[in-house]
């Protein structure tokens, strides 16, 4: 997999196209955008060496910065099927992380889990019957700092390359959020912009609305404000309480989340400043 963003000019997708075919590959999947407001461009392409190519992938991969230097590229090669490295942080809510498990479990999530990091030790027994690494990380507003930066070093050791707020009900500070820039997603029980901060599903029974959602983010020190990469809703009525619309809610928490970090693993998503462009 190739993943290309650059200043938008005319022969990136024949100059990329070209050099791919001249090495042997064939192109199974290409998306791209060019944004016209940022003069950004964006694509994704995915694809194979074929058994008469003459080079490696890594020489294929050597080969493309003369290209990429000329063409003004940022980009990274992959191989498409490396699984990415997460760890997640959870409290007390256990429905994400169980999801995200059971999807992992069921092969639909190309990833590897290096550990489940958690403020309290409730979901310890579902980590450890997964056979998964248990970190536990009591956090105060003495200790966050050491806290956080013990994460950081879990973070390092273990290669992780995304780290998943599963309901993790802690605020990251603006130190970690700028060392987690672009890999650090978060389920927030709203349909963003609407009930930012703690119970939103209260300030919605409040409102008296009809559909209730949640939005899946990569984490800014800005509460709530991140670019958002998933949104999932479902309708609800006056008759709904608001133990309802949180038991509702898991649905949609569950949903949002496990698409966003699908799409996250398959390097579909580029960060245009703050918001995103997503290649389903
Ligand atoms: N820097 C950020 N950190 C976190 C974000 C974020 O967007 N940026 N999202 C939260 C998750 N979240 C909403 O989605 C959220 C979690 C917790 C709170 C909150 O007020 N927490 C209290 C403590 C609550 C407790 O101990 O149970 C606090 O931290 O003082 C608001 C929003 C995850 N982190």
């Amino acid at each position: 997999m190739l993943t290309v963003r650059c200043e938008t000019r005319p022969g990136i997708v024949a100059g990329v196209t070209s050099y791919l075919a001249e090495h042997g590959c064939n192109i199974s999947e290409l998306s791209q955008f060019d944004d016209k407001i940022t003069g950004q461009f964006f694509m994704r392409t995915v694809f194979n060496i074929l058994p008469n190519a003459r080079a490696s992938f890594t020489q294929i991969q050597a080969g493309f910065v003369e290209l990429a230097d000329r063409l003004g590229l940022v980009w990274q090669m992959y191989e498409a099927d490396r699984p990415a490295r997460v760890l997640i942080m959870v409290s007390r809510f256990d429905h994400c992380l169980l999801d995200l498990l059971y999807r992992h479990r069921k092969g639909e999530l190309n990833i590897e889990i290096s550990a489940v990091v958690s403020n309290h030790l409730d979901l310890r027994p579902i980590a450890e019957r997964e056979g998964i690494r248990f970190v536990y990380l009591p956090i105060t507003q003495e200790n966050k700092p050491a806290q956080e930066a013990e994460l950081m070093k879990l973070v390092n050791e273990t290669d992780t390359e995304l780290v998943i707020l599963a309901r993790y009900m802690q605020i990251l500070s603006d130190q970690l959020c700028h060392q987690l820039h672009g890999r650090a997603i978060n389920i927030h029980h709203s349909f963003l912009p609407g009930f930012k901060g703690a119970k939103p599903y209260h300030q919605a029974f409040d409102r008296g609305v009809k559909l209730i959602g949640a939005t899946a983010h990569y984490v800014t020190a800005d509460l709530d404000e991140g670019p958002i990469i998933e949104q999932s809703v479902q309708p609800v009525d006056h008759a709904y309480y608001p133990e309802e619309l949180v038991a509702l809610g898991r649905d949609t928490e569950t949903m949002a989340l496990t698409r966003a970090v699908k799409l996250h693993a398959e390097r579909r998503i580029f960060l245009s400043s703050d918001k995103t462009v997503i290649f389903k």
